[in-house]
């Protein structure tokens, strides 16, 4: 019977100035960046651990940690792409991911094409398999104060 599991990430960095943004694999145009031991990359950061958590193999920090200096300010498509080497091992394949980005500013939804794009050629998957979408917050909170960006993820992983 074929065996398919659920997954579910949550991260969070700061927003600072002189930082780059890097989100979904690409690098946006924005006065402020995400602060954080790697590049910072929230949405790839709850891509893996939601993959991770599917196929219950701990979480990012604990299989790249961020007292490691070997990761600090690393390409998280690099950390993607060996978690998709470690859900395959185990004989993983995805089915889904829904993501949802929370930022105030700036626009997402203009960088989805190309985030998708890039997300897809990493994993190795279809970008139809792939979802992303973005909510402010509505002025409220640290996202709504422009002090940080969110992330959520859900993912569908299956073998035969
Ligand atoms: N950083 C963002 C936030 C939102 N969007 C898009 O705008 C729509 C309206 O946002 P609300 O917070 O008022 O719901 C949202 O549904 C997204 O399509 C965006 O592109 N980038
Ligand atoms: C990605 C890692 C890499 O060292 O560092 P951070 O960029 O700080 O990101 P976080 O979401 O805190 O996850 C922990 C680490 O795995």
């Amino acid at each position: 019977m074929k065996k398919i599991r659920v997954g579910f990430g949550y991260d969070v960095h700061q927003l600072q100035a002189g930082y780059d943004f890097w989100l979904g694999g690409i690098k946006l145009a924005h006065e402020k960046g995400a602060v954080g031991h790697s590049d910072a990359d929230v949405l790839i950061h709850v891509i893996c651990d939601a993959l991770l958590g599917a196929a219950n193999m701990r979480d990012i920090g604990y299989h790249f940690s961020d007292k490691d200096p070997k990761y600090k300010g690393i390409d998280s498509k690099i950390l993607l792409r060996d978690v998709m080497k470690l859900i395959r091992e185990k004989g993983y394949e995805v089915g889904n991911i829904d993501s949802t980005i929370c930022l105030q500013i700036p626009k997402v939804n203009p960088h989805i094409p190309e985030m998708k794009k890039c997300l897809a050629e990493v994993m190795g998957i279809d970008e139809e398999d792939i979802s992303i979408k973005a909510t402010t917050t509505e002025q409220l909170g640290f996202v709504g104060r422009e002090e940080g960006v969110s992330a959520y993820c859900a993912v569908l992983i299956e073998k035969a």
